[in-house]
């Protein structure tokens, strides 16, 4: 760049130009003095000295003419020279200004451009013309919509027009499309003036912050991460804590302040061993990051399940320069899930495996035993008469026995065999590794089910009540895959049945012949459910007659007329309808239609003089019972009189509160009561006291073998005695010949019931019998 100088050059006279006319002048003046006329005449008298000095005064005037006229030629040029030179300076000024500026625009790394009010470039920069992708040259003169598409342009000309309205300069973000691109530009945008001051449109200088803002956005998007739900923690590559979030605190109790300059250690819980953490940092060193469950500790002291993540960060030496660790609490998902494993697996009243897992741990331990070849057992327990005291003390004592029957199986099984509980009073025994013999099995298994048959005859606590339990036990061999874990299940429960069916309180092992036995008892089931619907059940009448062989009453006893087995006896379904529960509604069947009976005999001037009916423990423990019983004399509009409920030893012991409530309820209504089976329980006299009782009935058992056997003729004898002794009827039920007729009869027996005297007859023929025994008195 040339250096213009603002100072005009130096005189070639010698002086400053502006001295030169008075120095001129004055060297005129003085020589004019000198050779003035008067001076001339005074100095030189000779004429020639005169004329000599007249010639050079001539010379001399024209000599300082000449000069002096030289001298103002001279200013005149020289002024003109300057002023062309001061102009040539100013043009060469200009033209460096504009240079400057054109190579400002090309070399700036920003986007440089004017335009005119009409949005005309007027200036477009080498960097504009880049990013754009367009000639310079072809921009100016041109507007943006040749540079962007439409839909940008609104935004560019808004903040145009306001720059130019407010007359100052502002700065905007614009993003438009360019060859790079989306791009955003932080664009300062200024007005340009004319001549008069006047906006005559602006100027602008866009940066292209693109880059700037994607690492802003990150930053942002990285500081909502670290302000997430999870806990996070950033820390040094020596473990020392750097930043937490909000989370952390929320999670863990500690502040920020609190753990800054610590180590995450603050949290260990203890329940890790050093090896789990040596593993996690080998982990991460290893691959830079671990994932995974701990246990940590709150400030509190209390402990969490946190869901961890670590992160290892390297600087650009690939050097670890932080950790970054993000967890969850995930305690209550954990808990959650235990709960449902808990309730998909296990028994939630005696926390046993359920039949689910222990199908499972089945097939477990028919694999063990394909592979070692030896044998495995399952036992299949089943309580006896659990529904008796179920049904007469309530489920909360029923839970306390099964709770202590888990408890006595888990003491006299190995730590690796399992105990199962299926549900009810099922629970099933699996032991495992019994030997490759299977003689040596089953000796085996025997003795663990012998064992614990016995354990369970031991008296239980419940509470205030003293039970006495016994259990039915079957037993099933296995020896590799041979069978499958349903199979297995099924002939023990089988095998149970068979312990069952042979009087209770004892094992049998499994015999395929079993399973026919459970597939008839099934299908009676099914049966059994259509038989009140379908009509098939009818009350037969047993006659009751006094020493006299006078007709006294008669007991009302349940056929089921098969379609195809024919008369099924109670005897083989009404346990089966104890057990399913169709006892209750087959139990009021035989109510209402006992009633019907007495109230048509009634009608037709026939009247029993007494109909004993039978109740089950279930049907009578029911809260409704004694509704139940009022309800079937008024719809049949019997004299409850006439009707009399057999209760059994057991069923009254069982709770005898209940039992006394029920019976002055139904007594209060005129219903008699006898006492079934009587002598066959734990008969006790002081109940007996208690008791709205009417006729206490001796067990057949006890007059099968009369006169002969000398012990039931005692026990006969003393029933009787003790009867009499509390003005109470007795009856011997059983009765089958004359002698024990007539033994009973010696001992002051005052009624009798028995094949001797009639077999249970249908309706019409009970009525025929009833006639005949009429006509014969
Ligand atoms: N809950 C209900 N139980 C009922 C009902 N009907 C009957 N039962 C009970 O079923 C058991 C078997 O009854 P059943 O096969 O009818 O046997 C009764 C008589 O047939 C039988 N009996 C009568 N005389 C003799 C005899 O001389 N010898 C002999 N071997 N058996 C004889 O005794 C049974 C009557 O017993 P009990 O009821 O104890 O008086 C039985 O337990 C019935 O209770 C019912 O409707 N509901």
């Amino acid at each position: 760049m040339k250096h213009h100088p603002a100072s005009p050059p130096p005189s070639r006279l010698g002086a400053p130009s502006s001295l030169r006319p008075v120095v001129i002048y004055a060297v005129f003046a003085a020589l004019w003095i000198l050779f003035s006329d008067q001076l001339v005449a005074m100095l030189f008298q000779d004429a020639a000295t005169l004329t000599l000095v007249s010639t050079l005064k001539g010379w001399l005037f024209v000599a300082v003419t000449s000069l002096l006229l030289y001298g103002l030629i001279y200013r005149q040029l020289d002024l003109a020279a300057q002023l062309a030179r001061r102009e040539q300076a100013a043009l060469q000024a200009q033209a460096d200004a504009q240079r400057l500026l054109t190579e400002i625009c090309d070399n700036s790394s920003d986007a440089i451009f004017a335009k005119d009010r009409q949005g005309r470039y007027l200036l477009f920069s080498r960097e504009a013309g880049r990013v754009t992708g367009q000639p310079v040259a072809g921009v100016l003169g041109q507007d943006d919509s040749l540079l962007f598409p439409a839909a940008e342009l609104a935004a560019i000309h808004a903040n145009d027009q306001r720059v130019m309205a407010d007359n100052r300069t502002h700065t905007y973000e614009e993003t438009v499309s360019t060859v790079d691109g989306k791009v955003v530009f932080l664009a300062t945008k200024g007005p340009l003036h004319d001549s008069q001051g006047q906006v005559c449109g602006l100027f602008g200088i866009a940066r292209d912050i693109t880059a700037r803002k994607a690492l802003e956005e990150e930053q942002r998007i990285a500081a909502i991460a670290f302000e997430s739900q999870e806990g996070m923690l950033l820390t040094q590559a020596d473990g020392v804590i750097m930043r937490v979030n909000r989370a952390f605190s929320l999670l863990t109790g500690y502040s920020a302040a609190e753990v800054l300059g610590r180590t995450p250690a603050l949290l260990k819980s203890g329940r890790h061993e050093p090896a789990f953490f040596d593993a996690m940092w080998q982990q991460i060193r290893e691959h830079g990051y671990w994932q995974g469950e701990l246990w940590n500790r709150r400030k509190n002291g209390s402990l969490f399940i946190a869901w961890l993540t670590i992160s290892a960060v390297r600087g650009e030496d690939q050097q670890i320069s932080h950790f970054v660790g993000a967890f969850a609490d995930v305690t209550s998902h954990r808990e959650a899930e235990a709960e449902i494993h808990r309730l998909a697996y296990y028994d939630p009243l005696t926390q046993l495996p359920n039949r689910r897992l222990l199908q499972d741990r089945i097939r477990q331990a028919l694999a063990t035993s394909q592979r070692s070849r030896h044998y495995g057992a399952l036992i299949f327990l089943d309580l006896d008469h659990f529904k008796n005291l179920n049904d007469t003390r309530g489920h909360n004592v029923g839970d306390q026995l099964l709770l202590a029957t888990a408890q006595r199986l888990q003491l006299h099984v190995r730590a690796s065999d399992s105990v199962a509980r299926l549900g009810g009073d099922e629970f099933v025994l699996l032991l495992e590794d019994l030997g490759h013999a299977a003689q040596e099995a089953a000796i085996q298994a025997e003795q663990v089910a012998e064992k614990i048959r016995t354990a369970l005859t031991l008296p239980f606590q419940l509470g205030e009540l003293t039970f006495h339990a016994t259990a039915s036990l079957g037993i099933t061999l296995f020896l590799g895959h041979s069978e499958s874990a349903e199979s297995l299940l099924k002939y023990a429960d089988v095998a149970m049945y068979q312990a069952k069916t042979a009087g209770r309180d004892t094992l049998r092992f499994y015999d395929p012949s079993m399973q026919t036995a459970l597939e008839e008892r099934s299908q009676l089931e099914s049966d059994l459910h259509l038989a009140l619907a379908d009509e098939q059940l009818q009350l037969y009448y047993q006659v009751q007659l006094n020493d006299q062989q006078q007709l006294i009453g008669a007991e009302a006893l349940l056929r089921w007329q098969h379609p195809q087995r024919g008369l099924v006896p109670p005897g083989q379904f009404i346990p089966l309808a104890e057990e399913t529960g169709l006892i209750l509604p087959i139990g009021q069947w035989v109510l209402q239609q006992a009633c019907r009976q007495l109230a048509a005999w009634q009608r037709a001037g026939n009247a029993l003089q007494q109909l004993s009916v039978n109740v089950s423990a279930r049907q009578f423990r029911q809260p409704d019972f004694v509704a139940q019983v009022e309800d079937a004399l008024a719809s049949s509009g019997a004299d409850p009189t006439q009707l009399m409920i057999e209760l059994t030893e057991s069923m009254v012991l069982d709770d005898v509160e209940d039992t006394l409530h029920k019976m002055q309820a139904l007594r209060r209504l005129g219903i008699s009561f006898s006492l079934d089976d009587f002598g066959t329980g734990n008969s006790s006299l002081a109940y007996l006291t208690r008791l709205p009782l009417d006729e206490l009935k001796i067990d057949k058992s006890f007059i099968l073998n009369l006169p002969h056997s000398r012990n039931d003729a005692i026990i006969a004898q003393t029933i009787i005695a003790m009867a009499t002794g509390l003005g109470l009827r007795v009856l011997a039920e059983g009765v089958e010949t004359r002698a024990q007729r007539d033994f009973l009869q010696q001992h002051h027996c005052q009624a009798y019931q028995g094949f001797l005297f009639s077999r249970p007859l249908p309706q019409a023929e009970f009525d025929q019998l009833r006639q005949q025994l009429a006509a014969a008195v």
